[in-house]
């Protein structure tokens, strides 16, 4: 496999420099793909202020674990850039979203440099991005070799098929996606593939972009509604789960987007394999058991309205005022992960060859601590 990430038609989160010449103030704005406006148009929107980057944050203009990660580290460029006191703007952009632990991994990346340069500080921001991209592709080889190894996977006379939750593509990314970018390998090297995708309520990620998505790869793809699992799986119309991640804890548990513990409840109750893809920045040890993740609440109104405007008597699916609880994730226990949690250092059954390819030295003393299902 080539080891350079190839291009992407679409970049969701992008530094674009002004022209003219090269200062040490680092010029140039963030440009976000506004992923609330897919499928149906392609708007990209420019940034030139943390606050607005939060903002953005909060409202899913950008979303997917990595790619506020990436959004969130260039917005810590911006605000310093602004001569803003760098721990506001710290704390402001890490309130934006709660539960994925990406976000916080970034800007600390960033925060934690000391007092540098915001030039230096847009290069660490460039390399970090670089870099997550980077993983994901490793993370695609290894769950496709994973999968194509997986005994129980072998099938001759009929399409491998697997079932997603949410999106977790290029755009949840800024590079290669994780599971999808997983279901992008396996599509090279075993065409003969479908893919079930949930649609993934409240916000349709499933339908909105990993149906874009996939269509744009070329990936064969079917859409059915959440409650369709049950009965999918009972028919025997799936063979694995791939998933993403927002935060896996010490004890191997996986928050992911609300959903995502029916998807494997059903899995196990099925005898379906469950892969959780994820690249490390992913991994959370410091917090010890999924009990202890903080799950996001978002607005009633995207549970009655689809656009997640505020809903009037005639955009409202329920009556209006109806009282709603929207958790924007879950968490699924490490018993339910039966396929295994793939990284970019390999899947977290073999913890041994984790620690062996674990590229950072911090890593593998935290990988150590990392319990692991199956291991
Ligand atoms: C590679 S993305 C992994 C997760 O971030 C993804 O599955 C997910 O839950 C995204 O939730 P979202 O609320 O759309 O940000």
């Amino acid at each position: 496999m080539d080891s350079a990430l190839p291009p992407e038609p679409y970049w969701p989160v992008e530094w674009v420099e002004d022209a003219g010449r090269q200062s040490h103030v680092p010029r140039g704005q963030l440009r976000l793909l506004d992923q609330r406006q897919l499928p149906h148009r392609t708007v990209y929107e420019t940034y030139t202020d943390h606050a607005a980057v939060a903002q953005a944050i909060r409202d899913m203009v950008v979303r997917g674990a990595p790619a506020i990660g990436a959004a969130g580290a260039y917005g810590y460029v911006l605000g310093v850039r602004n001569g803003i006191p760098r721990e506001q703007v710290y704390v402001q952009l890490l309130q934006s979203r709660p539960t994925a632990v990406n976000l916080e991994w970034a800007l600390r990346q960033l925060h934690e440099a000391g007092n540098i340069a915001a030039d230096k500080l847009l290069h660490k921001a460039h390399a970090l991005l670089e870099r997550e991209r980077r993983h994901n592709w490793a993370m695609a080889e290894h769950g496709a070799q994973a999968i194509l190894g997986d005994a129980r996977l072998r099938v001759a006379d009929r399409p491998l098929r697997v079932l997603h939750h949410c999106n977790t593509g290029a755009l949840a990314t800024a590079g290669w996606g994780t599971a999808l970018g997983v279901v992008r390998r396996l599509h090279q090297l075993h065409p003969h593939l479908l893919v079930h995708v949930n649609e993934t309520r409240p916000r349709l990620q499933g339908a909105r972009l990993t149906c874009w998505e996939l269509g744009q790869w070329g990936i064969p793809h079917r859409l059915q509604v959440d409650g369709a699992v049950a009965h999918l799986m009972s028919t025997g119309q799936v063979d694995a789960v791939l998933v993403g991640a927002d935060r896996v804890t010490a004890d191997a548990s996986v928050a992911n987007k609300i959903g995502t513990l029916t998807v494997a409840v059903c899995a196990a109750h099925y005898g379906v394999p469950l892969y959780v893809c994820a690249p490390l920045s992913t991994v959370d040890v410091q917090t010890v058991r999924g009990a202890d993740i903080r799950i996001e609440e978002r607005d009633a109104a995207e549970v009655v309205n689809p656009h997640g405007s505020a809903p009037d008597s005639r955009s409202s699916f329920a009556p209006v005022g109806t009282p709603v609880y929207n958790p924007a994730f879950d968490v699924t226990p490490a018993a339910l992960i039966t396929g295994g949690i793939v990284t970019e250092c390999g899947v977290a059954r073999h913890l041994e060859r984790l620690h062996q390819n674990a590229e950072h030295s911090g890593m593998a003393e935290q990988l150590a601590r990392w319990k692991v299902p199956g291991a």
